[in-house]
């Protein structure tokens, strides 16, 4: 698929609305997130290489902010002809429009049941990997430890978590040193100071990200025996947590 180049920040605002998954983020959001979040490529590329070895037959995957449907694509190509089903969630109708065009692109056998709603009011069932690839940082704070506990109720013994976040961090030089970092990957990938300052802003109110202790914590609050960090690259990383 095809993927404008984004400028969305580009031009002076008057005011800088709170960033939202609309129809304008959604037509550019490959270039977008390729250019704004480091090892992005790497991370989907993983999440297959997991599902090869976690997916249970007869059980379900889902994949929750599924966005245009990278990791669902990521995955169902990694599972083949595997007897499994795809659940792929997000509540941005502008997303979910485009992911139907992206998953259809790919001929496979494997069913994916693409659902516009709310992750916090679908029910998860038989599961046996499921993905938040960049979502729970735009949950509200309050509803997180609740999604959480639902995921782990609906999956079956041995089943695969896959969290990965933005991160923040409660030592301030550490913070500093690894957002700054972050900037400088933006800078390099073409984004004027411009652009990454009014998305700065259009964020704040919007993607709140905590510290990777405050993940392990809700790991372990939601029941899950065991979780780690298996990506980190600056401020952002992926974690797996094992039912
Ligand atoms: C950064 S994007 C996720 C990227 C995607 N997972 C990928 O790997 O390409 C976050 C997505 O989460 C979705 N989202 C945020 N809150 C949600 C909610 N409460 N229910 C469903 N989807 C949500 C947004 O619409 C957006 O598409
Ligand atoms: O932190 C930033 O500067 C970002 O752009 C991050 C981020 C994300 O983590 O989801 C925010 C919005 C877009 O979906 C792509 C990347």
């Amino acid at each position: 698929m095809t993927s404008e180049q984004d400028r969305i920040f580009s031009k002076p605002l008057a005011k800088v609305a709170d960033f939202r998954f609309d129809d304008k983020v959604a037509s550019v959001f490959p270039d977008m997130i390729s250019r704004s979040i480091p090892g992005y490529g790497q991370i989907l590329h993983t999440l297959g290489e997991m599902a090869d070895k976690v997916v249970q037959p007869g059980t379900r995957v889902y994949d929750l902010g599924c966005s245009l449907g990278a990791a669902t694509s990521s995955i169902r190509r990694a599972l083949a002809d595997r007897d499994v089903t795809m659940v792929a969630v997000d509540n941005s109708e502008a997303m979910v429009k485009r992911a139907r065009d992206h998953l259809d692109a790919f001929v496979s056998p494997i069913p994916v049941d693409l659902v516009c709603a709310d992750i916090r009011d679908i029910e998860i069932e038989n599961a046996s990997m499921v993905v938040l690839n960049f979502t729970l940082q735009f949950l509200a704070p309050d509803d997180r430890d609740a999604l959480l506990a639902k995921i782990y109720q609906g999956m079956v013994p041995g089943g695969l978590l896959v969290v990965s976040e933005k991160l923040v961090f409660s030592q301030p030089a550490i913070h500093q040193l690894l957002d700054d970092l972050h900037l400088d990957f933006k800078r390099a990938n073409g984004y004027s100071e411009l652009e990454i300052s009014q998305k700065r802003n259009a964020l704040e109110n919007v993607m709140r990200p905590d510290t990777v202790e405050q993940h392990k914590a809700r790991f372990q609050a939601a029941g899950f025996s065991q979780s780690d960090l298996w990506f980190q690259c600056y401020n952002f990383a992926s974690m797996v947590a094992i039912k």
